[in-house]
């Protein structure tokens, strides 16, 4: 008989037993493990959950850094903005509790990192690898859209993928939730990365803000960088508002296209995330239907199909 197969065992080396963390409104007990990194005011580190030997994900908030009433105030609104969203591609959240000394909000595990790291190592990714990576970004936004949310900071680094390479959108700190039919936010507390025109001039910003995002990270997956980068954040600024970008003809037509209208600059010309669903970028070539974690390091070679 085969023994329990080793591959399905945790490498318990990472968790060190000192650590131990209780979350006693689910009577629950964690290891903490490897450091993560940082994001904001949390130090994040995978979470071994020892009734289920499972592997989370744990922003851990020293409370200490939420002292001030409107810190604390955020931490909470990405909570309630977060817990109820289910979606294949958007990180699941586990749970939220408090200790003496911290926060944690424990999330699913993205072991293969975010696409910041695979851009680091790939420095661009093809036409195909895009097609499929944004597809998925495109779907969990409009999930994200249709509970009437708007992330507002949709960046390489907030798209984290999976051991099987499925890509899930995270950190929901600078989202928003819209009240009405057409309300127009008009600041967010923080610096989003690929920020539109309309959030930097505060005339009022919408779903559009997130179209705009998704038109900077195609852009930047293709090209290595992304479409307004300048050596100051001050001219960045000045290229956003002045809609002022070119993209090398090394990019395909439908591409190019896709960009063209994510980034027009008056938000309302710019296509919904249903509409974009559609966009010809998408049949416009090979669509994989999931990638290979070599793709993390090496260029894919896609099997050439013939086109009828
Ligand atoms: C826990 C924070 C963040 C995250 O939100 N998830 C779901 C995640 C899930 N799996 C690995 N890392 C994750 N991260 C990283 C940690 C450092 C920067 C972003």
């Amino acid at each position: 008989r085969k023994l329990a197969d080793p591959n399905n065992r945790i490498n318990m080396v990472h968790f060190d037993p000192n650590y131990i963390i209780y979350d006693s409104t689910s009577d629950t007990t964690y290891l903490r493990g490897r450091l993560l990194g940082k994001g904001g005011f949390a130090r994040c580190y995978e979470l071994l959950d020892l009734n289920s030997n499972k592997i989370y994900a744990g922003k851990i908030i020293a409370k200490t850094r939420i002292a001030k009433p409107h810190q604390r105030q955020k931490i909470i609104r990405e909570v309630e903005l977060h817990r109820d969203l289910k979606h294949k591609h958007v990180v699941e959240f586990h749970s939220y509790f408090e200790d003496d000394e911290n926060v944690y909000i424990v999330l699913e595990n993205c072991p293969r990192k975010s696409l910041v790291h695979m851009l680091k190592q790939r420095k661009v990714l093809t036409e195909p690898e895009v097609r499929c990576h944004l597809k998925q970004l495109v779907e969990a936004v409009k999930y994200v859209h249709n509970q009437n949310i708007i992330h507002r900071d949709l960046k390489l680094g907030n798209m984290l993928l999976n051991d099987h390479m499925e890509l899930k959108i995270a950190d929901f700190g600078l989202a928003t939730r819209i009240g009405y039919e057409g309300e127009k936010k008009m600041t967010v507390c923080g610096t989003p990365n690929y920020i539109a025109p309309e959030v930097l001039q505060k005339r009022g910003h919408s779903f559009e803000a997130d179209v705009w995002a998704l038109g900077c990270v195609t852009y930047a997956l293709l090209l290595g960088r992304p479409p307004f980068e300048t050596s100051t954040l001050k001219e960045t600024y000045v290229r956003i508002t002045s809609n002022n970008y070119s993209i090398p003809q090394t990019v395909s037509q439908a591409a190019k296209s896709f960009i063209q209208k994510c980034l027009r600059h008056d938000p309302d010309q710019r296509p919904t995330v249903e509409e974009l669903l559609s966009d010809d970028f998408f049949t416009s070539g090979f669509m994989p239907k999931s990638l290979p974690t070599s793709c993390c390091t090496n260029t894919p070679k896609f099997p050439v199909y013939a086109r009828f």
